[in-house]
């Protein structure tokens, strides 16, 4: 070899020697990269075959190293290790996947395989990302029950601007005294059980009493109507539950109503449709102030008082074996009973008027009542109370194309107060046509001094008040004119 060469070789091999340096370097930042990643780095063939795996895929997925080298993912899900594989959706769409996958250790990943291809255009190589979200579901979940919880504190807000809008008419001495009662147990916290047919306004008084005590300022006011949740979801809607209670069940557990409304008052609205089995359980919550969530074993401590309502004979349910004596004298202590608006009539011109006042605001209307509508309301029974009036204002005020509502704007079965008359007179027509002539002017007459209005007779007479009017004109003008002006 001659010097030159000699020299050339030499400088090829510093050379080389440097590259490698270089080399070995790069490999050991890149190992360096893979081994340390937080994310699980994982490397298959072709076939699956786990070809490389970093230390985070042992925490997340429990993969072992070196165990795992040359197992396919496909044996990993036969084996339980993990329920689906990023690496064999590669294989078989050829392109980028990203799949959810529950591992062995409990966690939850997000696994996206990308395919390497040789020079044949055939994969090579299915490089995986595997992301712990864990800790990312467990932070969408508190997630997801804080905003359930801003949303019902929204509605309890929105509630309370209500209750502080709504008023409560009460001219006539029976709700008077109902008031002052509300009031005057406001103050104490025994149980409070609201008597009364639906529509009386038990729900109205519930609210009086906890915002005119104490609680109004320490917590909330929750009303639960004990009829309308499933049996099945009331026991652990009321007291909560712990983790893994039942399937479904949160992984966090829940807090039930009942700590939900700490320091506040819980109102059970149809207390009388509360299943047997959980009248124990309230018995039990009542009397202790302690709460067990479902499938817990750990008292809690709470401080809520109880309003109950119902429209049923809890003292006949009672006698009947329907519903626990004891919890009846328990939510018993301070009863309110609250009288049909038909046994305190005077009330009704005056919540007519005030519904007649809001819905006009609301529709922007200016519809007032005529005297003989007014009539026909008074006298009405309200089946279904105050419900049932203000339902039917709204009605009025939004059918009345006039700005007046007349007896002919009500529907039939309100005009019961009209009964049916009993005529009995001498006839004076001898002929067929005059005595049905002598009748109709008769009847009618009859019927407008009854009704008090034209209006109302129309309705009663089932005919217009133009066609009654028409007829009117014509009796006038026979020879038997009853109908006076
Ligand atoms: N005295 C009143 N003055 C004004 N509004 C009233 C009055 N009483 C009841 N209301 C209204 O009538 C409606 C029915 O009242 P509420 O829901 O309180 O009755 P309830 O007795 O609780 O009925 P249910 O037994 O069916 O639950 C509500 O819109 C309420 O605001």
């Amino acid at each position: 070899m001659s010097h030159v060469e000699e020299t050339i070789n030499q400088e090829l091999l510093e050379h080389l020697r440097k590259r490698n340096d270089e080399l070995e370097h790069q490999n050991r930042d890149l190992l360096g990269m893979l081994e340390n990643s937080y994310d699980g780095l994982l490397i298959a063939d072709n076939e699956s075959r786990i070809l490389y795996i970093n230390p985070s895929i042992e925490r997340i997925m429990g993969l072992k190293y070196p165990d795992s080298i040359g197992q396919t993912t496909r044996e990993q899900i036969e084996k339980g290790i993990t329920d689906a594989s990023a690496t064999l959706k590669v294989i078989e769409s050829g392109q980028k996947e990203t799949v959810v996958i529950n591992t062995i250790n409990g966690k939850i990943a997000l696994s996206t395989g990308v395919p390497s291809y040789d020079s044949n255009g055939k994969i090579h190589r299915v490089y995986c990302n595997v992301r712990d979200i864990t800790d990312l579901n467990q932070l969408k979940q508190k997630h997801q029950q804080t905003q359930v919880l801003a949303s019902k504190y929204l509605a309890e807000l929105n509630q309370l601007k209500k209750n502080n809008n709504s008023e409560i008419i009460a001219h006539s001495k029976e709700m008077r005294k109902v008031i002052d009662l509300a009031y005057r147990v406001a103050n104490v916290d025994s149980s409070v059980l609201l008597l009364g047919e639906s529509g009386v306004g038990k729900d109205l008084i519930a609210k009086i009493i906890h915002k005119a005590s104490p609680r109004n300022e320490a917590g909330l006011f929750l009303k639960i109507n004990c009829g309308a949740i499933p049996e099945n979801l009331l026991e652990s809607e009321l007291f909560g539950y712990e983790t893994g209670a039942f399937t479904g069940a949160s992984k966090e557990g829940k807090a039930g109503y009942f700590e939900f409304v700490n320091k506040g008052t819980l109102f059970l609205d149809e207390i009388g449709d509360l299943p047997k089995n959980m009248q124990v359980k309230l018995l039990n919550v009542i009397q202790d102030q302690k709460v067990t969530r479902v499938g817990g074993v750990k008292p809690r401590e709470i401080d809520v008082r109880i309003l109950a309502a119902t429209n049923k004979n809890l003292e006949e349910m009672v006698t009947h074996g329907l519903f626990r004596e004891d919890l009846y004298y328990r939510l018993n202590v301070l009863p309110i009973t609250i009288p049909p608006l038909r046994e305190r009539r005077e009330d009704i011109l005056l919540i007519a008027q005030h519904y007649a006042d809001h819905f006009n605001k609301k529709y922007n209307l200016n519809v007032k009542f005529s005297k003989e509508a007014i009539e026909i309301l008074s006298k009405y029974d309200w089946p279904g109370n105050v419900r049932e009036l203000t339902n039917l204002v709204e009605r009025l005020i939004i059918i009345a194309q006039e700005t007046v509502i007349t007896p002919e704007h009500i529907p039939p079965k309100y005009h019961s107060a009209c009964e049916p008359l009993t005529l009995e007179y001498n006839y004076q027509a001898k002929t067929l046509n005059d005595a049905m002539e002598e009748f109709e002017n008769r009847y009618i007459a009859q019927m407008i001094t009854h009704c008090g209005s034209r209006e109302e007779a129309a309705v009663q007479l089932d005919i217009s008040l133009s066609s009654l009017t028409r007829r009117i004109r014509r009796l006038r003008r026979s020879k038997l004119a009853f109908i006076n002006d």
